[in-house]
């Protein structure tokens, strides 16, 4: 039955793309280059629509399908309404963020999901959140809901980063059959996207972008089956193993973050600091922008599997883990000035270093 599931998420996902593009023009649901964009032409944003449909028609043929996760699509179907009137009119932040806020409380009070503790990351044993439990976990959902929109920049960054987060999350999971259901069900969703969004030759006609709608559905669902296998009697894994599985994301927003507030600026306020952007910049091309991108992810994603297998000290993984986001964002820095001083030099007719 979860082949079927698989095979009708990928197909439905197929058909919504082919017929939703042309719709899309005619809508104006399109990305327009200019400003800090760096696509070319105009570009339908209509994944995020083909992913759910993809998603709600594949987890639907699931027989004995958790409630919960009927919670699922309908905090996922918010996220991706919300995220379409954005890519098409630009929704206000706060709204969106209300919206989000809202998505995490389904998930807390239909899902049934909270982060009730964050396991031992400081070795002194679990730590309990007590009465801080909704507001955490209302703060790691929208965290790396956003932390997926974020790093969803470059041809098939997000969707790649999305099944390197999931596939990780079944394997440390121990397969169980929800999760593993439900991840390869989104996980289909998502190649049927990337038919569309991969940077290849062949597809160049039809390229198309998730969108807001898609990158915010992505990062909720995978938040969402974090928190289930990490939390409660049945958990499989540890919470620290699970920061491994969105390393990339995740030091993506805090650098941003930093970066920006270290320079007076908001960190809310859009721009072109982020990883792929300064890669993209340093010289690489787009598919090279997303296989670096991709290697580091799998490189942290195999390091939190094997931390999980070997019963590393969760406060040994955590402490690399930190110590992975500060020389990540040292490269960042390193990069940037490096690309700074490469376009004075191009400016001055120097030699280019870079
Ligand atoms: C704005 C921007 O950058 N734009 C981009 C983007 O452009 P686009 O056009 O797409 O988008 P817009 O600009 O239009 O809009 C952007 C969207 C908005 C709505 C605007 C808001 C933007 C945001 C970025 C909002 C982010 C919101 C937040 C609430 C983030 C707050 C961030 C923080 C830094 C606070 C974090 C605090 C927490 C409590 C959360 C902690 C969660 C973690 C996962 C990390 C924990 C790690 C620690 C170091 C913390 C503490 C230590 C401990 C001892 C505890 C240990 C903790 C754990 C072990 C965690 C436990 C975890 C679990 C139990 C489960 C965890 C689950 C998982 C990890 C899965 O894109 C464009 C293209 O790229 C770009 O150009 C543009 O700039
Ligand atoms: O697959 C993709 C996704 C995005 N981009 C570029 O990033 C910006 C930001 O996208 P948002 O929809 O605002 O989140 C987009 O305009 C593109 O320039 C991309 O090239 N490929
Ligand atoms: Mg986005």
């Amino acid at each position: 039955m979860i082949a079927a599931s698989i095979s009708i998420s990928v197909a439905i996902t197929l058909l919504f793309m082919t017929v939703l593009r042309p719709l899309a023009v005619s809508v104006g649901l399109v990305d327009r280059p200019g400003g800090r964009k760096s696509h070319v032409g105009e570009i339908p944003i209509v994944g995020g629509i083909a992913m759910f449909a993809g998603i709600f028609f594949g987890l639907a043929l699931l027989p004995d399908l958790a409630s919960g996760y009927w919670y699922l699509l309908l905090s996922g179907a918010l996220l991706v309404i919300v995220g379409a009137l954005d890519d098409r009119y630009d929704v206000p932040a706060e709204i969106r963020l209300v919206a989000q806020t809202c998505a995490a409380i389904i998930m807390v009070y239909g899902g049934g999901l909270v982060v009730w503790d964050v396991g031992n990351p400081l070795g002194l044993g679990t730590i309990s959140l007590g009465p801080f439990a909704l507001i955490f976990t209302i703060l790691v959902t929208l965290t790396v809901i956003n932390a997926f929109n974020l790093v969803d920049g470059v041809d098939g960054l997000a969707g790649s980063m999305a099944i390197i987060s999931l596939f990780s999350i079944v394997v440390a999971g121990g397969m169980a059959v929800d999760t593993t259901a439900i991840a390869s069900v989104v996980c289909a969703s998502v190649a049927g996207f990337l038919v569309f969004n991969y940077p290849v030759y062949a597809n160049r006609r039809l390229r198309s972008f998730m969108g807001d709608a898609g990158s915010t559905l992505l990062g909720l669902i995978v938040v969402w089956l974090t928190i289930r296998v990490s939390q409660g009697d049945s958990r499989s894994m540890s919470p620290v193993t699970g920061l491994w599985f969105v390393a990339v994301p995740l030091f993506d927003l805090f650098t941003c973050f930093v970066r920006r507030i270290s320079k007076g600026r908001s960190p809310f306020r859009p721009g072109r600091e982020h990883f792929h952007h300064l890669l993209y910049r340093a010289g690489f091309s787009v598919r090279q922008t997303l296989w670096v991108l991709t290697a580091i992810a799998v490189l942290y994603a195999a390091f939190g599997l094997l931390g999980h297998w070997a019963e590393f000290a969760e406060s040994v993984m955590f402490i690399i883990w930190l110590g992975c986001a500060s020389v990540q964002y040292l490269i960042l820095k390193k990069v940037a000035t490096l690309f700074r001083y490469n376009r004075r030099c191009s400016r001055s007719g120097g030699i280019q270093t870079i």
